[in-house]
């Protein structure tokens, strides 16, 4: 695809102000649906200005998490991932997490809905689903849950867009995909120091793409996010008060392609000052069986132009079925204790 007009230097920043707002006008709803649909057609990239998120929230929980990575190791590694289990919870160093194989110069804390013992899915063992596992930082609980809200909501408005970008009813997702999302909240810490010597380290994240519906992503004024395009790879650079939000594998598959679930990484963090990223992944219910979106077109082999080979077109099943074989890759030690379930 060709970018039309002057050729943009980074994803388009859009005004979303229309799909979170319950008064905007039908015309103004369109005019942010019909933006979203070029981006995401384009570059399966935007950003999203006038969101409606508290800055105050969002202030919070970046300095909860600035927190949490300035503890020392040892105090970090009280809630290590090995004790989240099948929820896929907690603390990972530098260096324990390969996203393309190799091993990525980050470290990280995986969030998400805090569901109880007794959830039916924790009951069944079913992966993603569980507790948090806390550190023990006062109003670092509260700060995260209000936030994973916040954050919902606004990943339902930005679905309404999607809908109306697609062509169908506002509603569609809300009543096909998401009436129950499964939502993942990682923070991120890219350290300045330089990774051991030892260890193949080539990115901060490598190339990939998410595995779902939309990632609404904060990041600080580091730097250091790039999206590939069909001429190379382009910076996403920090715009303040916007999130960076991408297209996952599952609205790709869903619209036949028409949408790009774009690859993208982080380079290692040259900034001089740890770089903090703060992706909210939302995603459709597990149990969705993905199904394609009404006037999609036939998906083609889309395997020659994938990171990891794969033809996403081809994918049949739920969601669940999806991010299980793909959340296996990206932590070994995981997969290993999921294969003794
Ligand atoms: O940290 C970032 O800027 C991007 C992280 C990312 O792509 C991911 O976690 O999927
Ligand atoms: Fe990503």
């Amino acid at each position: 695809m060709k970018h039309t007009g002057a050729a943009m230097a980074h994803p388009p920043v859009i005004d979303v102000s229309a799909l979170v707002d319950a008064r905007a006008s039908q015309a103004g709803k369109l005019g942010a649906a019909r933006a979203i649909d070029a981006a995401a057609r384009e570059w399966g990239f935007f950003y999203a200005q006038h969101h409606g998120v508290d800055a105050a929230l969002v202030d919070r929980v970046v300095s909860q998490a600035r927190a949490f990575f300035a503890l020392d190791e040892v105090r970090k590694l009280r809630i290590p991932m090995s004790a989240g289990g099948l929820a896929w919870r907690g603390y990972f160093p530098a260096g324990g997490e390969l996203t393309s194989g190799r091993p990525d110069w980050k470290e990280g804390l995986y969030l998400g809905s805090e569901l109880g013992p007794d959830h039916p899915r924790v009951r069944a063992g079913v992966i993603l689903h569980g507790p948090n596992l806390w550190p023990d930082l006062p109003g670092f609980r509260e700060t995260v849950l209000a936030y994973l809200d916040a954050m919902s909501a606004l990943g339902q408005a930005l679905m309404r867009g999607c809908a109306l970008g697609l062509g169908v009813p506002e509603s569609y997702f809300a009543e096909h995909d998401t009436a129950d999302p499964l939502l993942l909240l990682r923070f991120f810490n890219y350290p300045t120091r330089a990774a051991p010597e030892n260890l193949d380290v080539q990115w901060g994240v490598g190339e990939h793409t998410d595995y779902g519906l939309l990632t609404m992503l904060w990041q600080d004024d580091a730097g250091g996010l790039q999206v590939r395009t069909d001429t190379g790879w382009v910076d996403a650079p920090p715009i303040p008060g916007t999130f960076v939000c991408n297209i996952g594998d599952m609205l790709d598959r869903m619209t036949g392609g028409r949408w790009r679930s774009a690859s993208h990484r982080v380079a290692v963090n040259t900034s001089g000052r740890d770089r903090l990223s703060i992706p909210l992944f939302f995603d459709p219910d597990f149990d969705t069986v993905i199904a394609p979106v009404p006037g999609a077109g036939p998906g083609q082999d889309d395997s020659g132009r994938r990171w990891d080979g794969a033809n996403l077109q081809s994918f049949r099943g739920t969601y669940g079925e999806y991010v299980t074989a793909k959340v296996g890759k990206v932590f070994p030690g995981l997969k290993a204790s999921l294969r003794r379930e």
